[in-house]
């Protein structure tokens, strides 16, 4: 591909068009992007986006807007390359005239759900992000001025103290809420910024701000792409591209003060006092016919203040299939070509490596450690009301237990409070879901993919969550320990500690999987339930090892589940060295040996270490599993959705029903998305 420096722009009042930004900036071309949801039935295939064709400059903020249900999210996901699985997208996007991944240095993307952890303040949530995206080489004032300024930048010093809040802690309002999301994006000055409906629940002062401020984020060098509903006229003339769609076609694309000429051209002029984006959706809504005429009727207004006399006598459905026909063949269509012609030639400036820019990983995991900390001591929910629950508990236990002997009956009265106590601790690592599926959500968000930051994720997810497992384990098993009087000796007391410790640790390993996996709450506390319950099977609680079935129960499950092993070392740890009351009074006294081998069916060849040797491996293993599933299953999917899209593909094009026009051809039709990992994901749909 040649290297040409661009030298001209269509989009008149473009700002700063100054050689070094085009050498700097990110330039983002769309060639004939199509968007389908494949129906295997003999349903119809729906078409989200048609052929359509467009390009984002550095120094200009676009606005992608249309009526609800006309596509905006989808092309701005296409974009971004984080469509949803089950859609299938073709055509071209190109970031200065190459393909690349979305987590490519200096792309960011604000989407409408706002994922922040609810236990942080605002001033927190910024400073843990500034030292997780920052370079480890800037000072720490230097970084604590930039996080004052994004805090002063973004309007949020009145709330900076406060904490965000969750679903049991009210924190910052909803506007508050999405100028930190947005706050937490632009910390690094990402060359590219989407925003998926960045002023929704916004009131119109606080939506002029964030659009005021993202323009002049725009206007300092950088590419800016935002959904938006319906903005003020106010806010409109903040936008210097417009990107119009209806029903998943273009309507209009160029500079967002010549859209209201394009308008008037085709025939649908704006009256002058009205807002331009009220007009605009007025025209194309497919709802306006139903509603908006019937509301203007009503109240008499469509006389004063009607769209025009042409308007009037057309359907929504006829002025759009106007609309869209005007703009493929007017001088806006044009400039667009040749300008996409451009860019697409233009190899400029390759962007930030990621890499290259990324803090150092013991700063990375300090921060995540910290982070973490702080979250869960501050989750009341979770861990402290957990504790709470196993300190009662543990009392219960001890005084129902109390100093339970060596005699006959004792010898089961001490495997059932054993087997209560691990059994109910492990159980209460589900109460921990909430947090899990925040935590999961905001590694999602932050991107810390590749080998690197997962194990920098895990290692810290690990580290902040053990002294909360130790805390907890060492409460429940000192209480029981001396109240129930199981042994006398100290060193019996550590090793119980140990075996909760590491048996809680792997339920919390295997709930954050879980977690990964499905990020649903209920859904996730099922299939946790459902998998706990399952290891308390197979663990001896409630048949002894030797006796299940030795089919799947015994070999593999009894054998990788870490109750099994833990309850083991529980039960040798009690029992080994003790001896207990016979049956029959007068006979000879039971041996705690012979109790675990006769009695119990255990092994007792090896030592208590190895089982809880065998509970740490298990450990282990859950967090090698946390790390494949969390490096792979993002490929992975993408493979299985590269198998899905082939075949709808075969079936869409044997359709006859399946017909495209796209608004102009392109020579480099290709199906691969440049800044999602969707490489061979999508074929030609012609
Ligand atoms: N993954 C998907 N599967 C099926 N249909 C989808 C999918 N994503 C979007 N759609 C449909 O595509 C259409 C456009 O959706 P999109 O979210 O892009 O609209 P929008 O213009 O952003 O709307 P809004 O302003 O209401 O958010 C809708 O009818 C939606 O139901």
């Amino acid at each position: 591909m040649e290297n040409k420096s661009i030298t001209t722009s269509t989009s008149s009042g473009s700002n700063g068009d100054d050689e070094g930004s085009e050498k700097r900036g990110m330039y983002l071309v769309w060639e004939d992007i199509t968007v389908v949801v494949p129906n295997f039935g003999n349903g119809h295939t729906r078409r989200l986006l048609n052929g359509l064709n467009g390009y984002a400059e550095p120094n200009r903020i676009m606005a992608i807007m249309g009526p609800s249900g006309s596509g905006k999210s989808t092309l701005l996901d296409s974009l971004a390359g984080r469509l949803a699985r089950n859609v299938i997208l073709s055509g071209n996007v190109l970031l200065n005239g190459k393909k690349r991944r979305l987590d490519y240095g200096g792309v960011a993307y604000v989407t409408q759900e706002d994922i922040l952890l609810g236990t942080l303040t605002v001033r927190e949530t910024i400073s843990y992000s500034a030292n997780l995206r920052l370079p480890s080489r800037m000072r720490k004032e230097e970084v604590n001025e930039i996080v004052e300024g994004t805090i002063m930048e973004m309007g949020l010093e009145d709330c900076a103290d406060r904490v965000i809040g969750n679903w049991h802690l009210r924190g910052i309002s909803g506007g508050e809420r999405k100028r930190l999301s947005i706050a937490v994006e632009i910390l690094t000055r990402p060359s590219l910024l989407f925003l998926d409906e960045p002023t929704t629940g916004l009131d119109s002062a606080s939506a002029y701000f964030v659009v005021q401020t993202l323009r002049n984020i725009a206007h300092d060098g950088k590419t800016v792409i935002s959904s938006i509903h319906q903005p003020s006229s106010e806010v409109f003339q903040l936008f210097d591209d417009l990107f119009l769609l209806s029903g998943g076609q273009t309507i209009y694309f160029g500079p967002a003060q010549n859209s209201l000429e394009f308008f008037g051209k085709a025939g649908f002029p704006c009256p002058s006092r009205r807002n331009p984006s009220d007009h605009f959706l007025r025209c194309i809504n497919s709802d306006f016919d139903t509603v908006t005429t019937t509301i203007m009727a009503s109240q008499r207004i469509h006389e004063q203040n009607s769209l025009t006399p042409s308007l009037g006598n057309l359907s929504t459905a006829a002025i759009r299939a106007k609309l869209i026909e005007r703009y493929r063949w007017s001088e806006y269509a044009t400039a667009a070509r040749t300008r996409i012609k451009q860019i697409s030639n233009f190899e400029g400036y390759d962007g930030e490596s990621k890499s290259k820019n990324q803090p150092k990983w013991w700063k990375q995991l300090t921060t995540l450690t910290h982070r973490s900390l702080v979250n869960m001591s501050r989750d009341v929910g979770y861990y402290w009301i957990r504790l709470a629950i196993y300190i009662a508990l543990s009392l219960s236990v001890g005084t129902i237990f109390f100093d339970v002997g060596t005699s006959y009956r004792a010898i089961f009265a001490r495997g059932a409070c054993g087997a209560f106590i691990s059994g109910f601790m492990t159980f209460l690592s589900i109460g921990g879901f909430p947090s899990f599926i925040e935590e999961m959500k905001v590694f999602y968000k932050e991107r810390l993919n590749g080998y690197y930051g997962i194990s920098v994720y895990i290692l810290s997810n690990f580290l902040s969550s053990f002294p909360f497992v130790s805390m907890m384990s060492i409460a429940t098993a000192t209480i029981t320990y001396y109240m129930v009087k199981f042994r006398p000796e100290f060193s019996h007391l550590c090793y119980i500690t140990l075996d909760l410790i590491g048996c809680i640790a792997v339920v919390e390993s295997s709930m954050m999987i879980i977690a990964s996996l499905v990020p649903n709450f209920l859904m996730g506390v099922i299939i946790g339930a459902g998998y706990i319950g399952v290891m308390m099977m197979t663990a001896g609680y409630f048949r002894q090892i030797p006796d299940l079935p030795k089919f799947f129960w015994r070999y593999p499950i009894s054998y990788i589940n870490y109750g099994a092993w833990g309850l083991q070392g529980a039960f040798k740890n009690d029992l080994i060295g003790l001896e207990f009351d016979p049956l029959v009074p007068g006979g000879p006294k039971l041996k705690g040996e012979t109790i675990l081998t006769t009695m119990l069916g255990m092994r007792i060849e090896y030592s208590k270490w190895w089982d809880l040797a065998a509970v740490v491996f298990i450990l282990i293993l859950h967090r090698v599993l946390f790390f494949i599933i969390l490096r792979f299953k993002e490929p992975a999917s993408h493979f299985l959705y590269s198998i899905y899209a082939k075949q709808a593909m075969q079936r869409i094009k044997k359709r006859p029903s399946f017909r495209k026009t796209p608004s102009f051809s392109s020579k480099r039709h290709q199906t691969l998305h440049p800044l999602s990992s969707q490489e061979g994901l999508n074929s030609p749909i012609h």
